[in-house]
């Protein structure tokens, strides 16, 4: 039997594991690590800490398998994706990674449309400039720490640097490099017109795979620590959401998923470039060779649902200890007594700012309608419909931009969730389903694995024969539910064009 690792480098923690040729896990490790804000709207990780949880994930089940190295054909990695690390010419990091929900690049985002221009912009990289994007976060060092500037000497994505701590290549692939803005998204290839216009050297990036593609094999320093082989091929791999669009079988037009991790996203998959002109969801390359998706993300979806349990429902987790159960049973238990509505509770998820639909750096997060009878119940179930209210709204505009879609998957830690899954089920009113697999995106990559490692012919004949559907977690919507929430959407979108001149004001304060 072949088996083959698939690593998802997330926000929260890394997440590695063995699957063999059918799909089936045999073994899997994860390892947090921490998101450091050192200022409000800013966002950064150290790369180090990725490395340290991918070297140690991988030992963990290459041992715990017992597989034998020489079977572990092929590894590929998914990872957050915009992340900026920086390398110096002997290949150290210089700075911690600034990473995509980082909002400190607003002035390098102008400085970007007016260099490039708004339209030329949009038809080379496919997308308007955004904070969450690496060119600006590039600008940003480069106007602020001009010494750090001047010692790096390779610029790379979070699971780049991965790939060159296990492989010693500087390489990328087209997903992932869709959303630094350095690349022209119609023809798979880094801009050299928005390279010059940006002044940003060639040389300082890596070499652009497709994504099932070879890049390299273990170095023999790395096989010692892990137990891997010198001979088990790294692929190009993937940024985590086209990655979990392969890991749920999202590979054809039609087909779509949403995830909640960290962010929360909503990805469709399209055979033909298609561009929101008003830029409020992304069009990346999707880790098909020869195709693209849309997809629109709200910031702070997971992570929403994280900083609640740390700041106001901390009591669920110490309960959860005493009860010997998990901290999401508790809530789930909570939100189900609750009503539709949260008794006239609206959460809005801007916590970092929002991409899809506002394309705003400065909103932040709101409860409307707070009152004294309010409970942590409320406010939990007031946090899971806000998280997907937004995903609603990435839903429509996809719904808009004529992109049909009839096969909704779900993944990512919050799609775990049963509650929530129904919750989506009933917002964007059609059937959410699942994979057995619960690691879309290091599914994903595993498959992209296999087929660079030439045991599948294809990433599409790969799917057919890794991935299972799960049916007794299929969610049906209730036309009743739909009805009682989309009245409570409609105020929930009412309140950003409210608050919108509002945050400004509170951003320059
Ligand atoms: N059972 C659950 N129900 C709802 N949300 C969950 C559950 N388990 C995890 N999450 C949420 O999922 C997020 C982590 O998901 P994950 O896909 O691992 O994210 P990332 O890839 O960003 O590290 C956390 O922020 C957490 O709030
Ligand atoms: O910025 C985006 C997509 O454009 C995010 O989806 C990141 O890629 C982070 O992913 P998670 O850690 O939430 O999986």
């Amino acid at each position: 039997m072949n088996y083959l690792i698939g690593i998802d480098l997330g926000t929260s923690s890394t997440k590695t594991v063995l699957f063999d040729e059918e799909g089936t896990v045999i073994a899997s490790a994860g390892k947090d690590y921490p998101l450091y804000t050192p200022n409000n709207g800013w966002a950064e990780q150290k790369p180090e800490d990725w490395r340290d949880a991918a070297l140690e994930t991988i030992a963990k089940v290459v041992k715990d398998s017992g597989v034998a190295a020489d079977d572990i054909k092929g590894l590929g990695i998914s990872g957050q994706m915009h992340g900026l690390v920086m390398l110096d010419e002997a290949g150290e990091v210089i700075r911690p990674s600034i990473i995509w929900c980082d909002q400190r690049t607003e002035k390098e985002c102008e400085e970007i449309t007016e260099k490039v221009g708004a339209k030329r912009l949009i038809e080379i990289t496919a997308n308007p400039a955004l904070t969450g994007f690496t060119a600006s976060k590039i600008l940003w060092v480069r106007n602020h720490e001009p010494e750090n500037y001047a010692k790096c000497k390779h610029i790379l994505l979070p699971k780049d640097y991965v790939r060159y701590i296990l492989t010693g290549e500087f390489a990328t692939e087209v997903s992932d490099a869709s959303g630094m803005q350095l690349l022209d998204v119609p023809k798979r290839q880094w801009s050299d017109e928005v390279l010059e216009k940006l002044d940003i050297d060639k040389s300082l990036l890596a070499k652009v795979y497709e994504s099932p593609e070879v890049t390299g094999t273990i170095l023999p320093e790395i096989a010692e620590k892990t137990g891997l082989s010198t001979s088990t091929v790294v692929v190009g791999g993937a940024g985590d959401n086209a990655a979990a669009a392969v890991g749920t079988g999202v590979v054809e037009d039609g087909k779509a998923f949403t995830t909640i991790g960290t962010s929360g996203v909503v990805f469709a998959h399209s055979s033909d470039i298609s561009i929101d002109p008003k830029g409020r969801v992304h069009t990346f390359c999707c880790a098909v060779p020869g195709a693209w998706h849309v997809m629109g993300v709200t910031q702070a979806a997971g992570y929403s649902l994280a900083w609640f349990q740390e700041n106001i429902g901390t009591e669920y987790a110490r309960k959860a200890k005493e009860q010997g159960c998990g901290a999401f049973d508790l809530i789930n238990a909570d939100v189900l007594k609750t009503p539709i509505g949260a008794n006239r509770l609206i959460y809005l998820p801007y916590l970092n700012g929002e991409r899809t639909p506002h394309l705003d750096a400065n909103c932040r997060g709101v409860f409307f309608g707070l009152s004294s009878m309010h409970t942590t119940a409320d406010m939990a179930r007031a946090v899971m419909e806000g998280i997907s209210y937004s995903l609603t709204d990435c839903n429509d505009i996809i719904r808009e931009m004529g992109i049909n879609v009839t096969e909704m998957m779900a993944c990512g830690g919050g799609a775990k969730n049963g509650v929530q899954r129904q919750m989506m089920a009933d917002m964007f009113g059609c059937d959410v389903k699942t994979v057995t697999a619960t690691e879309g995106p290091a599914l994903g990559v595993a498959i992209l694995a296999g087929v660079g490692a030439g045991i599948y012919d294809s990433v599409e004949d790969a799917c057919r024969k890794m991935i299972h559907t799960d049916p007794e977690k299929e969610c049906h919507p209730d036309a009743a539910a739909t009805k009682e929430y989309d009245k409570f959407h409609q105020l929930y979108k009412k309140l950003y064009t409210d608050l919108k001149d509002d945050y400004q004001t509170l951003a320059n304060l």
